[in-house]
């Protein structure tokens, strides 16, 4: 369904000279497919990702997704919620919609199964940093998105509220059959939630090892089989970890 092949992908360093970002990457994804790209701070995890959701097209290469019909089957989730502080938390789920009736009972579902139900009418500034990011989630997800990209979206809270994101994330992925892309530097984050991990270099990145997992959901970062896995990766590919971090930098939350 999603099939990405970047040749190459440069920005203009401050002398206006290419600096390569995205160099003979290669990655596919099957339809439904909760797929997570690790690599370390500046391998061009973020630059795939716009390149893949057509937020950058100044590229050499090509990104194919069939099966969606439009832009409008592509959800994003970025690393700040991106809320829009005049709009309550209803009206910031339906803005991603044509908020039809649908739409709207579709956003209260939504926002009640994660917990947000006495908060519609609020507005974001009063909301903790983790009910923001199921605010976010949750406008991810109101257009049942074919593809759902998502860039370190729980990066810096606290690791219970990361962990309960983390399970609404892939309940709501379960129900819906859109193939997921996750970025993320921490591994045994990537290992609690993907059916397959794609390894990239350093800049310039490219796909250097995929790992597919075969771990029973559900699953947590801080589970045995979890520590057991990244604690064997570690052993046999020193090489391919140095620069990633497993430890999130936390702030308490909730
Ligand atoms: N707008 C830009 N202009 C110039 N260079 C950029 C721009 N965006 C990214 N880069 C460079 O491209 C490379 C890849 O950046 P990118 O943000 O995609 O990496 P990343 O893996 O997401 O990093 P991090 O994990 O730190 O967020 C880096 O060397 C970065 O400095």
């Amino acid at each position: 369904m999603l099939d990405i092949a970047i040749d190459r992908k440069t920005y203009p360093d401050r002398a206006g000279a290419p600096h390569l970002a995205l160099a003979g990457l290669r990655l596919e994804a099957a339809p439904g497919e909760f797929v997570c790209v690790v690599g370390p701070s500046g391998c061009g995890k973020s630059t795939l990702l716009n390149v893949v959701g057509g937020l950058d097209r100044d590229v050499e290469g090509r990104v194919r997704l069939t099966g969606a019909d439009s832009a409008h089957d592509i959800g994003f989730m970025f690393q700040e919620p991106r809320l829009m502080p005049w709009l309550t938390v209803l009206d910031n789920v339906l803005l991603v919609t044509d908020a039809s009736p649908t739409a709207q009972r579709r956003a209260r579902e939504l926002l009640t199964a994660m917990g947000l139900a006495d908060v519609l009418d609020a507005y974001p500034g009063r909301l903790s940093g983790g009910m923001q990011r199921r605010v976010a989630l949750a406008r991810a997800f109101v257009i049942e998105p074919k593809l759902l990209l998502m860039d370190e979206p729980f990066v810096s809270l606290d690791v219970p509220t990361a962990n309960r994101l983390r399970a609404m994330l892939v309940e709501q992925w379960q129900r819906s059959g859109a193939t997921v892309l996750f970025v993320t530097h921490d591994l045994r984050e990537a290992l609690a939630l993907a059916d397959r991990i794609c390894f990239l270099s350093a800049a310039p990145g490219r796909v250097v090892l995929e790992l597919p997992l075969a771990l029973a959901r559900p699953r947590a970062p801080d589970d045995a089989a979890v520590q057991a896995l990244h604690a064997e990766l570690l052993a046999r590919h020193p090489e391919l970890l140095a620069g990633l971090t497993s430890e999130p930098h936390e702030i308490q939350d909730e």
